[in-house]
């Protein structure tokens, strides 16, 4: 009887040792995602999850299903803290509380009040890398919308944090809210304040690029943004317009927060440069740059910085197709116009910031 050479016996051996360890990843794999799909789907049921009002939700909405091995998964963009309350799932969490560490959800001490359309998501997404930095996934609108809801309700809607750690929301509508600064310096007067700038014409037209992404048959941007139509008298009372007079809702703010508690960013450059935007929030919220050109890549197809990680993903993602959408091509005299009105107020802005931020 002929026995197999030793070289066919070790090579059987090794076949064999790789296949089970090929069955023991794809069965744990599947069974985990399995797992989490079945734990969102249940917690999506049961209403523990506020959707956020912003891309996230759309993207979340209108996410495609699709079935693998006979299970409907629903296939949902990386787009980090989508889902209100969905910090206690971090793996960083469950070996803190192993340890007796346990996280507790504490108020905002930071907010980015602003301003709409201006790069806020981004900002958030950006700065929420840092490890001691926890954000509310979604738009809270505490102190706008929901203010008689209580400090109770407000704190339910914050990531758990450690010590050390910095809890932030943002809520673009707090910048041109009348009531907001009073009730924010009413709840901490130390409030960190983040506002997000950029070109009050672009701002404008981004504003309304989303409004008539919503809306059906809406008049063109330069009927709307001029008083009877006409490029002559701007409309101030229409929002996309009133919003970019940036120095008046400022100098609501200031009287009740001193300008060393804000810290200005430029929206521009957070396209441009991101790194560099980061690195001086960390500094101002008096954390180490953690956060740095390491992070980011250039993503030529959508046309902005993307993120090579996040706090919740470990492959490369962009923000959602909310955000960096095509704008309308609007007519010169109207842009000139526009820009003409504005120019006085961005002065002022200017002047109270200290900051030049270059806008034509
Ligand atoms: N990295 C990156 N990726 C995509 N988009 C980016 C990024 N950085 C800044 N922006 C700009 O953010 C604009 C949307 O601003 P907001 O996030 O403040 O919008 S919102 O108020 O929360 O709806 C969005 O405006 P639009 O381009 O008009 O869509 C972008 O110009």
């Amino acid at each position: 009887m002929s026995s197999s050479p030793w070289w066919t016996i070790t090579l059987n051996r090794t076949i064999i040792c790789v296949l089970i360890i090929c069955i023991v990843y794809f069965s744990y794999t599947f069974n985990s995602c399995l797992v989490s799909s079945i734990n969102r789907a249940l917690r999506r049921e049961s209403g523990q999850l506020v959707k956020a009002p912003d891309a996230t939700t759309t993207s979340t909405t209108e996410a495609p299903e699709m079935r693998i091995l006979g299970s409907i998964v629903r296939v949902v963009p990386l787009i980090p803290g989508s889902e209100c309350n969905d910090s206690e799932t971090f793996p960083k969490y469950r070996f803190l509380q192993t340890q007796g560490v346990v996280p507790s959800r504490q108020l905002p001490d930071t907010l980015i009040i602003g301003v709409k359309k201006s790069g806020t998501r981004a900002l958030l997404e950006f700065v929420r890398l840092h490890p001691d930095v926890r954000a509310a996934g979604c738009e809270v609108h505490f102190f706008d919308r929901h203010y008689g809801k209580g400090l109770h309700w407000y704190r339910h809607h914050m990531p758990p944090t450690i010590e050390g750690q910095i809890t932030m929301e943002k809520t673009p509508s707090y910048f041109i809210t009348k009531e907001v600064p009073q009730r924010v310096h009413h709840m901490n007067p130390n409030m960190r304040l983040l506002v997000v700038v950029r070109d009050p014409v672009t701002r404008a037209i981004s504003d309304y690029t989303q409004a008539a992404s919503k809306k059906k048959g809406m008049k063109r941007f330069e009927e709307l943004a001029f008083v009877n139509g006409s490029l002559g008298v701007v409309d101030t009372k229409w929002a996309p317009v009133k919003i970019g007079v940036y120095s008046k809702h400022l100098e609501r703010w200031l009287q009740y927060f001193p300008l060393s508690q804000f810290l200005f960013v430029s929206g521009e450059r957070l396209i441009e440069d991101p790194a560099a935007e980061i690195g001086r929030v960390q500094d101002f919220l008096g954390l180490k740059r953690v956060v740095t050109e390491k992070h980011f890549y250039f993503n030529a197809t959508k046309g902005f910085p993307c993120l090579l990680k996040s706090e919740s993903s470990s492959s490369p993602h962009c923000l959602g197709k909310t955000k960096g959408r095509n704008h309308p091509v609007i007519e010169q005299n109207a842009i000139s116009r526009l820009r003409e009105f504005y120019r006085p107020f961005n002065m002022k802005f200017y002047q109270i910031t200290g900051i030049n931020f270059g806008w034509p």
